[in-house]
């Protein structure tokens, strides 16, 4: 049995926005108020938590990722009362909510930031206590070891500030200044922001971009002791005031370095970390027929604490990074999955789940069972439950932030505004536009992908081996093919995926399981008994098994 505490290792999450979700008062922006009256297809589809990206008063230069005030609703998205309705409506529910806490910066407009450029001394030779919240320099050379993210944008992380005349760090964009976490006075400012929220009721949080938060000279300002200490503070914090809340680490780094932020048993930082390393490698095992870069980089994920549980998605917000991939790797990945420059942004690809994969039906399934099946919770990116596509004629990243699709209506039924006054335009081309991709024909369509998912996720429920079982991969004589058990005390799993575009024939060796009777998930269907060590099996193209070793 697991602790309720742990909830969020059986839980599979789902990540929106509230912005471009649903549009409660027709002013073409999403809100709260939309979202609440959505609860229940989010509850129908199998989902268990909600990660919500930042709501908070902001400027938009990032999507809300600038912040201007930790403790508030941005005004577009509803008000306070609204949001504590649908927290108390989500948990009615059975749906846990986690935010966004963005620590590592501030917007420029956030009232610490315009106070902090005043200088060090104010005016009446006062010292300007919040000068020191943010990072400064007089030349913006130090830290040269640290690389530049924005890629796109950014030249340098150090930007001068005219009113200031002094130059301010920033590892995103020059709108977001980062915090001096080595002021206590910030990290204590964090965590009120946190404990705001968390007495309002949220289940916790996913914590964004936490490499960065220290930065010393001859270093390259990532995962930095100081930082880690930080972070466990924070921790301390969660499970000394709010036990069983959750915080989740995005920290886009390689396994060794990532696992870091789980912490220990006895010093725990992170509950969950999102397993960056794995998700570029599921698509390059697809344009290769060739899964063993999965099973490597699987291999190299340390031991990770009792409490711990890998957080698995295969698209976010964000561009699909290649961060955590070598330079031929990303090449290839480049070569095969953004073919129009357009789909390039920084150190990735701007594109959606059903795009990258040609809106292939097979691929999306083949993809998504196996983010099911692998350890992890899983984290689906609102909107590929039903194929959404892309806007590459948007901005930035906003191409796979387009309103949802929920009918074939004016605006897709995300809004009662017209079109061109939403937030983002809807998509409205004839082969991923809401008149052809929406959720209520997904609804009415018993072989939609729609029905197919929340299907999935019900198997996955009635499985506990799939959130908690040992993970024991196959050995087969096709790298086209990916094998792996899932065993629990109570059952053992044999998942097995094709990831080549022909039917494929795959010996498993499945010598620890002679006499067992591989039995299908769904249907129940029995397969000849492994009678001996190796195991024949012939899989159609892009298909996969769900089976249990009876
Ligand atoms: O708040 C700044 C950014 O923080 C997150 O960024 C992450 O995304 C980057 C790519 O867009 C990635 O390269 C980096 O490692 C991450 O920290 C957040 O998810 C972004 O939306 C945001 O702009
Ligand atoms: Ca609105």
């Amino acid at each position: 049995m697991t602790p309720a505490h742990e909830w969020y290792k059986s839980a599979v999450f789902y990540e929106l926005s509230v912005r471009t979700f649903a549009d409660g008062n027709g002013d073409g922006k999403g809100d709260f108020p939309g979202l609440t009256g959505r609860l229940d297809y989010l509850k129908n589809l199998g989902v268990d938590c909600l990660w919500l990206l930042p709501f908070y008063p902001s400027p938009l230069r990032d999507d809300g990722y600038d912040v201007a005030d930790y403790v508030g609703i941005h005004p577009d998205l509803g008000t306070l009362e609204d949001f504590k309705v649908f927290l108390r409506e989500a948990h009615a529910r059975g749906l846990r909510v986690i935010g966004d806490l963005v620590t590592n910066h501030t917007s420029s407009d956030h009232p610490w930031f315009q106070a902090a450029r005043r200088g060090p001394t104010l005016p009446d030779g006062s010292p300007n206590e919040y000068h020191d919240y943010y990072v400064w320099s007089d030349t913006g050379t130090e830290y040269a070891g640290a690389r530049i993210i924005f890629t796109d944008t950014e030249t340098s992380n150090w930007t001068r500030d005219d009113q200031c005349g002094r130059y301010y760090w920033h590892r995103f964009f020059s709108s977001q200044p980062d915090l001096n976490f080595d002021n206590p006075r910030v990290v204590e400012e964090l965590l009120s922001a946190a404990r705001f929220w968390l007495d309002l009721g949220v289940d916790g949080f996913r914590v964004d971009a936490v490499p960065y938060l220290i930065e010393r000279e001859g270093t390259n300002c990532e995962n930095l002791p100081e930082t880690h200490a930080i972070l466990k503070r924070m921790r301390r914090m969660v499970d000394e005031e709010y036990p069983g809340r959750l915080l989740l680490a995005e920290a886009n780094q390689w396994p060794e370095e990532v696992v870091e932020y789980f912490g220990t048993d006895e010093d725990p930082e992170f509950h969950m970390c999102f397993n960056f390393p794995v998700m570029p490698r599921l698509y390059m095992s697809l344009k290769k027929e060739d899964t063993t870069s999965i099973r490597e980089i699987m291999g190299r994920l340390p031991q990770i604490p009792k409490f711990g549980q890998w957080a698995t998605f295969l698209r976010n917000h964000d561009e699909l990074t290649l961060e955590m991939v070598t330079d031929e790797e990303r090449a290839f990945m480049y070569a095969a999955y953004a073919p129009d420059t357009r789909m390039k942004i920084n150190v990735g690809i701007r594109r959606r789940l059903a795009p990258l994969l040609d809106n292939d039906r097979r691929r999306i399934e083949l993809l998504t069972t196996v983010l099911l099946a692998l350890p992890g919770s899983p984290i689906l990116y609102y909107g590929d439950e039903i194929g959404m596509g892309d806007d590459l004629s948007l901005a930035d990243r906003n191409g796979v932030r387009t309103p949802m699709q929920w009918n074939a209506g004016m605006s897709g039924g995300f809004s009662t505004a017209w079109p061109s006054d939403c937030f983002f335009p809807p998509i409205s081309d004839p082969v991923y536009g809401f008149g052809r991709v929406n959720v209520q024909s997904q609804e009415r369509d018993p072989s939609s992908l729609l029905k197919w998912t929340a299907r999935q996720l019900e198997v996955r429920r009635a499985h506990p081996a799939f959130a908690h079982g040992e993970l024991q991969f196959i050995d087969t004589d096709n790298p086209a093919i990916l094998a792996f058990t899932r065993t629990t005390a109570d059952e053992t799993l044999l998942i097995v995926s094709n990831f080549a575009a022909n039917a494929q024939a795959v010996r498993l060796e499945l010598g620890d399981h002679v006499g067992r009777t591989p039995v299908t998930l769904s249907g129940g269907s029995h397969f000849p008994v492994v009678a001996e060590a190796q195991y024949p099996m012939i899989l159609g193209k892009y298909d996969y098994y769900w089976l249990r070793l009876n």
